[in-house]
């Protein structure tokens, strides 16, 4: 360990927050993190991506067009899987009852992945028009599709290659009878194909029941959601559709990071962000706000711990039902912002033990634990991990580290800040993506110096008032 004295140590590690070293190793283990890659210029407002896959015939589309019609305040796009059907050549044209459309070599699948590429980095794309009667793609002119909010993937094998899964925020699987979609098919097919009975069937028998079998059904375990009964279950396609709101409220990194909770901002909130923010606030003024937002998320990380149920009599003699806190549980702070924090968690959990650890930043690979004192129990309890900006979550997963390291489970532990970076975000969640982070505001992003922008300066300094000149 160094040998300077632990207080210089301290006054160096509450000095710049985002120090951007090249952590290659946290615990002296295997991890290796990378520099953060995301700029503020790329951020890009990304769409919510919902894959729906079943049978031919299974209520797919009339799912997607409810969902659409909900969703009607919002910017929706359908993109069907049929429409990247491969153009079929002159001699298969000419044996086409023997060419298996529900095969995944059917489709073409890279020019979907392109296409999905550019709708998520906002550009609008030329989508081809597939025509079931003369089996190509080119004979009506292309659809120009815009980027929207929302785009829906719908096709019987859209769950079958990973990477167009990747796209995915949501995946539903509509799951209706074979009997259903035997019926629903002969009916459409000859109606509106005007496809014989006889040649439907032998389809069916020969390749789309095979292939449903094969390559369809086995995706089903991707799926987030199994709805029955397609477009008849309307309870489902309702609360798939509130889920979708939630999430196009949310701040783009929750709809790709399940375990980051932004809290829900208000105009009290934006007032107190605007107060701590401001280069001008007194250090009085600041410490306040501080510590006013600092315990909303306090309160809001505490409402993600498990609870019991508990019944108790009320003073009329009735039952009340309620729940009982999670005893087993203890703070850590990362010295020095993260002790700011340690009085609001005092004040929610009367008598909760907090433990400390100090990372050195600079110098050194800036990859030092310095300090460490930690409850000898912390394995058996849930751990409240406390420091108020995440900026390129180098030091954060290094804390995370250590405390895994001495037994806590990943699950177990909640990150709270007051404002995160996005590059933070994605390192701390992708490399523990069962431990929870919960923040105040996510910022735009760091600058050249690894500081966070807009950010707040120097947080312990402006809290423990060695700002001073
Ligand atoms: N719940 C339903 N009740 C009756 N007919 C339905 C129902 N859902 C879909 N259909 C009909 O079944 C056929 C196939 O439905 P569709 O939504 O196009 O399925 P998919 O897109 O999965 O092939 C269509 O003719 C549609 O009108
Ligand atoms: N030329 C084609 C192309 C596809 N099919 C069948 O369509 C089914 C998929 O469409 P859904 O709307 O039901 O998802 C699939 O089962 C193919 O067999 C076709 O018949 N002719
Ligand atoms: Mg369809």
């Amino acid at each position: 360990m160094d040998s300077k004295p632990v207080e210089d140590l301290i006054e160096a590690s509450s000095g710049v927050h985002f120090s951007g070293f090249h952590l290659k190793s946290t615990d002296p283990s295997t991890l290796v993190v990378e520099q953060p890659t995301t700029s503020a210029t790329e951020n890009i407002k990304q769409p919510f991506v919902i894959g729906v896959a079943g049978g031919a015939a299974s209520g797919k589309t009339t799912v997607c067009d409810m969902i659409i019609e909900q969703l009607r305040d919002q910017r929706v796009v359908l993109v069907n899987q049929d429409s990247f059907y491969h153009n079929l050549k002159p001699e298969e044209l000419k044996k086409v009852y023997e060419y298996n459309f529900d095969h995944p070599d059917a489709f073409n699948t890279e020019q979907l992945l392109s296409i999905m590429e550019k709708l998520k980095h906002g550009h609008a794309v030329d989508i081809p028009r597939y025509d079931f009667k003369s089996y190509k793609n080119d004979v009506f002119p292309a659809r120009r599709v815009n980027p929207s909010d929302v785009i829906i993937l719908e096709g019987i094998l859209i769950f079958h290659d990973p990477r167009v899964r990747d796209f995915m925020n949501m995946k539903i699987f509509v799951d209706t009878d074979a009997d259903v979609r035997l019926a629903r098919r002969i009916r459409r097919d000859t109606v509106e194909k005007g496809r014989d009975i006889g040649m439907v069937l032998d389809q069916y028998s020969k390749f789309v029941k095979p292939a449903f079998d094969d390559f369809i059904l086995p995706t089903k375990k991707y799926a987030d959601i199994i709805i029955p009964r397609g477009g008849d279950n309307h309870v489902a396609i309702d609360l798939i559709v509130q889920h979708i709101r939630t999430k196009l409220g949310q701040h783009d990194l929750c709809k790709i990071y399940p375990n980051l909770y932004v809290i829900q901002s208000t105009f009290q909130i934006r007032g107190m962000h605007t107060l701590i923010r401001d280069a001008q606030t007194t250090k009085h003024d600041f410490v306040f706000y501080s510590d006013r937002l600092i315990r909303l998320v306090v309160e809001h990380g505490l409402g993600h711990l498990p609870f019991t149920e508990k019944q108790v009599i009320t003073p009329t003699g009735s039952v009340y039902t309620g729940v009982d806190f999670c005893k087993r549980l203890c703070g850590v702070s990362v010295i020095r912002s993260g002790e700011s924090m340690e009085n609001a968690l005092r004040a929610c959990c009367k008598g909760i033990k907090i433990g400390k650890i100090l990372i050195h930043r600079e110098g050194d690979n800036g990859q030092q634990l310095i300090y460490e004192k930690l409850p000898q129990d912390i394995s058996d309890r849930h751990v409240l991990l406390l420091d108020p900006i995440l900026g390129t979550g180098n030091s954060a997963v290094q804390a995370i580290s250590l405390l895994i390291k001495k037994g806590v489970p990943e699950g177990n532990i909640i990150f709270l800040n007051l404002i995160s970076a996005p590059q933070g975000v994605h390192m701390v969640c992708k490399h523990f993506p069962r431990l929870k982070i919960v923040t105040s505001e996510i910022e735009i992003g760091l600058n050249d110096d690894f500081r966070v922008i807009p950010g707040m300066g120097e947080f312990g300094d402006r809290y423990f008032g060695t700002d001073d000149d």
